[in-house]
């Protein structure tokens, strides 16, 4: 346990933004980049930034887990851009605010090639921490509960340093999200960066992908394909699971808000992945057979996170609880697979 990042900041004035900021003729619109924007999380904040007139928000993906589909209401929007881009190069635009969630989320493919995903996580990072240097705009990294690794605290406040393994399979990810935690506070510390830090707790919504591997994902299309519900053993490790709108809402808060953090962001609730096949077998398809398979290595044992910082900083905490926000991604799925509801 040690300090949360309260004593971390920097007294260093922020980069200034470009002089045309302060032309008379520019539009006063803020120009908002989403990296990542055409994956889960992503393309649900970009709507939700979308909404409001003076945003022009610009989308930098490459795809890899992300989709156009995600974006299709807003392209061609004339307040929308979208950039096909890798992170781990350069990126030269005007910007005011870069949230910064370009990385594979799913262990699946963040094992599938874990060199890319620590190139994703630190030379990406970097990337994005020398544009917002350049143009002097505030950047916010969407790290996560892996950072914790597999916590011998319970629940895990953001003091917590965590407990991961160096030369795991699941390292290429806590790790890179741990490194991009140190330079963002560097380049905070060095260059007067405004930085804003979240991590994020599992987080399940519409529009995941339907072969995601995550396990709401998973769940839910096993269900409705009919087929067992995979719960990898021993089927007591614990999640709490935080719908997407709300996580969306916590992000732009702190975003807005004048707190670096880090600071959680994620639903108290705590399920047995169990207790989850439970539930969704109750909700979606009562016939369903639940089934244990083997895990993976160094599968977290427990995850909830203490979101005391968030509700005091960000006056946010989650609304939508986990059986009001299943039939909702249900929904999506259905439509998705051509999976009708029976009555
Ligand atoms: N969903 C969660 O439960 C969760 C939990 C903790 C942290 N996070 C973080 O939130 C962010 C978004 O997660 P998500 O669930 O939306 O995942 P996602 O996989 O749906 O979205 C990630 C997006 O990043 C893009 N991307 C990946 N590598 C890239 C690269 N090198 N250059 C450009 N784009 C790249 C993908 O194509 C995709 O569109 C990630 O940074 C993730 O680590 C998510
Ligand atoms: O089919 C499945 C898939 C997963 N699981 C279990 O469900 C739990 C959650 O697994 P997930 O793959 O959904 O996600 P994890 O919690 O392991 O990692 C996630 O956590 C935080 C984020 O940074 C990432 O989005 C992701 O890495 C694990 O205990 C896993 O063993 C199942 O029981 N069955």
């Amino acid at each position: 346990m040690a300090n949360d990042g309260e004593n971390q900041t920097t007294t260093k004035p922020p980069p200034l933004p470009s002089p045309l900021r302060f032309s008379k003729f520019f539009q006063s619109n803020m120009r908002i980049l989403v990296t990542g924007g055409a994956g889960f999380i992503g393309s649900h904040l970009v709507d939700k930034l979308m909404e409001n007139e003076k945003n022009e928000v610009i989308v930098a993906d490459n795809y890899f887990t992300g989709s156009k589909d995600n974006l299709k209401k807003w392209i061609g929007h004339p307040r929308f851009e979208l950039i096909r881009h890798d992170v781990t190069e350069p990126l030269l635009i005007e910007v005011d605010q870069i949230y910064h969630l370009a990385c594979p989320a799913s262990p699946i493919f963040y094992k599938y090639n874990p060199v890319k995903t620590i190139k994703t996580n630190v030379i990406g990072t970097l990337n994005m921490l020398g544009l917002a240097k350049r143009v002097g705009a505030r950047i916010l990294l969407t790290s996560t509960s892996e950072v914790y690794g597999d916590p011998l605290i319970h629940p895990q406040p953001e003091t917590y340093w965590g407990n991961v393994n160096p030369i795991g399979v699941r390292s290429c990810y806590d790790e890179g999200k741990r490194v991009a935690e140190t330079l963002m506070f560097d380049y905070h510390r060095q260059h007067g960066i405004q930085i804003r830090i979240a991590r994020i707790f599992n987080t399940y919504g519409p529009r995941m992908n339907i072969d995601d591997g995550r396990v709401v994902s998973n769940f839910i299309a096993q269900a409705l394909r009919g087929e067992p519900l995979t719960v990898q053993k021993p089927g007591t490790q614990t999640r709490s699971f935080c719908y997407v709108s709300d996580m969306v809402d916590g992000l732009i808060r702190l975003m807005e808000g004048e707190n670096t953090g880090p600071v959680n962001i994620g639903n108290p609730g705590e399920f047995t992945m169990l207790e989850l096949a439970e539930t969704v077998k109750e909700l979606i398809n009562p016939g369903i057979e639940i089934k244990m398979v083997e895990n993976t290595p160094d599968d977290p044992r427990q995850r909830k996170p203490d979101i005391s910082k968030a509700k005091e900083l960000l006056g946010w905490e989650p609304k939508v609880k986990l059986r009001d926000g299943l039939p909702l991604m249900e929904e999506d799925f259905r439509s998705r697979l051509g999976v009708p509801k029976r009555n």
